[in-house]
């Protein structure tokens, strides 16, 4: 058990004497040590050198404080893992040479095995847990299966994922055999990273919310409940979909620990739409953390007064971009740590 279990029992919906802090992804851009280090190693050199991850991962404990670490990895490695090629391009982002476009190329994807592809992250994550010596728990993660889908099948980053979209719409029962063979393998990649060691798992659904409610139902919902459903077993999860808020009742009663809250929904309308029976985890506006560090210790109070200090998790609404001041990220931080009611 950490020596810090805030977040673990925040989880558990426990009583605290203040909520556990953490930020989506954490281990980036915005710390210069981690820059140093992008300039020398490219980006999958980084995710697979388990001295490397594990550097990246403990680095904004050491830095900023936070009371969970997530391991440095990508979402990406779950199409390379299936023989997807995936590439990340400075200063473009994932880049997939030979994007999924037909019933064929669905069809074509082998049944690999997560174990023996993706070794090198559980390697990290052992090499990661003696570095924290158990100092605070460490959070393994897996894109959703729709949010894998939109980077397969589009080839790259998009603002509407239409050619993803269309794939279902156009193709909805090979799409539904292309997300089954994405969901089956990140079970297998995230019962493996519990194996490994990690307390808890998050799931991104990063590109959700570009969904109707209703396509939601059909190409998300499903496959995200199948993996809660085998993971709760081992370790608590928490389920991020991005712009999903019509989807928070429904998983409020999936399985999952926690619910990601992204920062366009106001904490009483969360709560109300989860019936004050869940954890949830959010919503700072990452862009908040350009205001002066006075506003963002104020405003930051002010989200743990909405939401409760119980069942709740502080975090941003969405991953820390990469221009935000170190010492804001750690203002943010302190100002949950020090947060009185
Ligand atoms: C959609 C998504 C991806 N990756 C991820 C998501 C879901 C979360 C979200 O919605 O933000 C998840 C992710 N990616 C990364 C982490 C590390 C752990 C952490 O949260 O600190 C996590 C949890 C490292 C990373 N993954 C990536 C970086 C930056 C590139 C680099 O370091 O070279 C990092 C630190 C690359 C990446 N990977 C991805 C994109 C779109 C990009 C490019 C971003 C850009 O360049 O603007 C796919």
């Amino acid at each position: 058990m950490a020596k810090n279990d805030l977040f673990l029992r925040a989880l558990k919906g426990e009583t605290v004497e203040r909520p556990p802090v953490w930020m989506m992804r954490q281990a980036g851009r915005y710390l210069p040590d981690f820059m140093k280090l992008k300039a020398k190693y490219d980006f999958f050199t980084r995710c697979r050198t388990p001295e490397l991850a594990s550097e990246i991962t403990v680095m904004p404990i050491e830095q900023v404080g936070t009371d969970a670490a997530i391991l440095f990895s990508d979402i990406l490695v779950i199409p390379q893992a299936m023989g997807i090629e995936v590439q990340m391009k400075p200063n473009f982002g994932p880049f997939v040479p030979d994007p999924i476009r037909t019933v064929e190329m669905v069809d074509a994807i082998p049944a690999n095995d997560a174990k023996e592809e993706l070794a090198y992250v559980y390697d990290a994550i052992k090499v990661t847990k003696e570095m924290l010596n158990d100092s605070v728990p460490l959070i393994g993660f897996a894109g959703s299966p729709w949010t894998i889908m939109c980077y397969a099948v589009e080839g790259k980053g998009s603002k509407t994922f239409d050619k993803a979209k269309g794939f279902c719409f156009e193709h909805p029962e090979a799409a539904k055999r292309l997300l089954q063979k994405i969901t089956d393998i990140t079970i297998d990649y995230l019962l493996e990273k519990v194996k490994a060691g990690v307390d808890a798992v998050q799931l991104f659904d990063s590109w959700g919310g570009l969904l109707s409610p209703e396509d939601y139902k059909e190409f998300s919902m499903p496959y995200i409940n199948q993996i809660t459903a085998k993971l709760k077993r081992h370790v608590p999860v928490i389920v991020f979909g991005k712009g999903c808020w019509y989807a928070l009742e429904e998983y409020s009663t999936s399985g999952a620990s926690a619910l990601g809250v992204d920062w366009t929904l106001s904490p009483e309308i969360a709560r109300k739409l989860t019936n004050n029976s869940i954890t949830l985890q959010g919503n700072f506006d990452p862009a908040r953390l350009l205001s002066p560090i006075p506003t963002i210790q104020k405003m930051a109070k002010e989200m743990v007064d909405r939401f409760g200090k119980d069942k709740y998790i502080a975090n941003l609404g969405h991953g820390i971009l990469p221009n935000i001041p170190v010492d804001h990220a750690k203002a943010f931080v302190d100002a949950i740590k020090n947060y009185k009611v």
